[in-house]
């Protein structure tokens, strides 16, 4: 545990006040938005997409394109991987500093000052080196997750694509910035294995991700139906009464969040939400949890500023770097 600290950046001054469990009462609609025929469609998507993230920080997306197929084969290969000895996976651990490799247990988030009740496995394209593992201890590990990841990537740059219109970016500003050839990438792919219910739970103080807002510009959350608890502090007024909503888990169905990179670079027009995954209560399904999160974040030599200059330029490497920092025990 660490104790809660004064933090630099104003985003993380906000969540060291939202730790407490707040209200439940599902106040704010998280509006679903339908992807199918895209291209024939892209400018009611786009409308839908800048109401969602104006209005709400929150939406869900279904007909994207990631078959279901594809989606249940890489939670597949997660579950397979987390069920792996701990000895195993230590061998892939996460160095210090990074997005990359296994982690158990080590997130502290700023908000609880708790360690959030999880283990993660994170690919972050130019830094994987050694972090992989063997073939012979897991096959199809590396196709699988690297498969998916391109696919969210692709999916989350087309997402990005609408909000560079409303912008005034070119169409494509955000794809060049997360360009995935690059050695300065940094989007992140996390595999999540929240672990199930021991004797603590919620009234412990414990959660399974303490509330925090993402540090990315947009994140894509795949869930599991039956796996709930990731809840948003969302809509007009909900972070002054902390007032809470339910991200519904359902299979083939993705939960997008605005980031606070994306809030910045907007001029604050995108809404970074705070958000959490609560530990089950009684009466509720107490076993593991499993999510698998796409973070779009800039690549690390991207100045981010918006177009109205609101705030002075940082590059995405120090942005990302500061956050990193507070948010990780060891
Ligand atoms: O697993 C989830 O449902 C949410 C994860 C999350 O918010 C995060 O890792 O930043
Ligand atoms: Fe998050």
């Amino acid at each position: 545990m660490t104790t809660k600290q004064h933090y630099s950046l104003d985003e993380l001054n906000l969540e060291t006040r939202i730790g407490g469990m707040g209200v439940e009462n599902d106040c704010t609609e998280i509006p679903l938005i339908d992807f199918s025929d895209f291209e024939n469609r892209r400018q009611h998507i786009t409308e839908a997409l800048w109401q969602a993230a104006t209005q709400v920080g929150f939406f869900q997306v279904e007909n994207h394109g990631i078959t279901l197929d594809t989606i249940k084969q890489t939670f597949g290969i997660a579950e397979s991987y987390f069920a792996l000895p701990a000895e195993t996976k230590a061998l892939n651990a996460r160095p210090k500093g990074q997005n990359v490799g296994w982690e158990f247990m080590t997130q502290v988030r700023p908000s609880t000052g708790t360690q959030d009740q999880k283990e993660s496995y994170q690919i972050t394209l130019p830094h994987m080196a050694s972090l992989w593992p063997q073939e012979q201890v897991l096959a199809d590990f590396k196709s699988i997750t690297l498969a998916f990841e391109q696919q969210a990537w692709a999916l989350g740059m087309k997402i990005l694509s609408c909000f560079a219109d409303k912008l005034g970016f070119e169409r494509d500003f955000f794809t060049r910035a997360h360009d995935r050839s690059s050695p300065e990438y940094q989007s992140t792919l996390r595999l999540l294995h929240y672990l199930p219910l021991q004797q603590q739970g919620v009234d412990a103080g414990l959660w399974r991700a303490g509330a925090h807002t993402d540090f990315d510009c947009l994140t894509m959350v795949f869930q599991k139906t039956g796996q709930d608890g990731l809840q948003a502090c969302a809509g007009k007024d909900a972070q002054d009464a902390l007032s809470w909503t339910s991200a519904k888990a359902q299979d083939g169905i993705i939960t997008c969040n605005i980031g606070d990179m994306l809030m910045r670079w907007s001029d604050d027009k995108l809404k970074s939400t705070l958000h959490r995954v609560r530990m089950p209560r009684e009466g509720e399904y107490q076993g593991s949890r499993y999510s698998l999160a796409f973070f779009c974040q800039a690549n690390k030599d991207m100045i981010i500023q918006g177009p109205e200059n609101k705030y002075p330029p940082i590059s995405a490497e120090d942005y990302l770097n500061l956050r990193i920092q507070a948010n990780f025990a060891k």
